[in-house]
């Protein structure tokens, strides 16, 4: 039986949330029907978002205005978070991305490593875009993932925008991936019939591709800005 886990609640983390809640429980001898949500710990008027998104099942801060599914668990106990988990959805901001995995891999593994043999994460996907520059070299954040994680990456790439997607506008996306069961999984998680989800064997083509988008993005708004 697999346990899903949304790592990040931001827009996007918490829009990809409330899409796999509502496709788990169709698949009850698979998938536990409960998704943790790790939230980083933050206080909105007083109160713990986590505690906001468990009592009023919305994120007020992130994605106002859209309900998340009761089977939805917010927690920012990280050992909350990922207990029994074999599947992560990785889906913070890219600045976060390192420090999150050093989260991950002490939870999971143990401060020295003495569980790794005994772990039950098995299978990463990534809906983050972007890619991680040092001046040594370039990697893709699938392959950064990989390098600190010690398991193949899956990502999930479109022109994907959280609130439409959100208000169930018709969108299209990829799943890139190494093992294709895998990906078949990703896809029931995440396809919906105003979220067409389509795989391909490249993960790195399709987070490239997901990242360049961006660039051009940024240059379609500043030449529409300029009229
Ligand atoms: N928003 C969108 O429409 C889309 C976003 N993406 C990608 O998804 C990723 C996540 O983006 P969003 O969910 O939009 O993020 P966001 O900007 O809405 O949310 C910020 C996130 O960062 C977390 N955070 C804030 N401070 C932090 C800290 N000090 N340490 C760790 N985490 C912290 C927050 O809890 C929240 O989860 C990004 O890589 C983005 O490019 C991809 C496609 C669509
Ligand atoms: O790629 C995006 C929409 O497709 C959003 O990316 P940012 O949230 O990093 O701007």
């Amino acid at each position: 039986m697999e346990k899903v886990c949304v790592y990040g609640s931001g827009n996007w983390g918490t829009t990809a949330a409330r899409i796999i809640a509502e496709n788990i429980v169709k698949y009850p001898n698979e998938f536990n029907k409960t998704v943790t949500f790790y939230v980083h710990p933050m206080d909105v008027n007083g109160k713990q978002l986590t505690d906001i998104i468990n009592e009023t099942h919305e994120n007020v801060k992130y994605l106002p205005g859209y309900k998340i599914p009761e089977n939805v668990v917010a927690t920012s106990d990280i050992n909350e978070a990922l207990k029994d988990v074999t599947m992560m959805v990785l889906v913070v901001p890219h600045q976060f991305l390192d420090g999150s995995l050093k989260q991950i891999i002490d939870c999971i593994d143990g401060p020295n490593g003495e569980n790794a043999k005994n772990r039950k994460l098995k299978k990463v996907i990534s809906l983050i875009k972007g890619l991680t520059i040092t001046e040594e070299n370039i990697e893709t954040i699938t392959q950064f993932v990989e390098r600190k994680l010690n398991i193949k990456a899956s990502v999930l790439s479109g022109a994907n925008v959280a609130t439409e997607i959100a208000s169930r506008e018709f969108s299209e996306t990829t799943i890139g991936y190494h093992d294709l069961e895998e990906a078949k999984q990703w896809k029931k998680l995440f396809e919906t019939d105003y979220f067409l989800v389509r795989c391909i064997e490249d993960v790195y083509g399709v987070e490239v591709c997901g990242a360049l988008k961006n660039i051009v993005a940024v240059g379609v708004g500043i030449a529409e800005g300029l009229g």
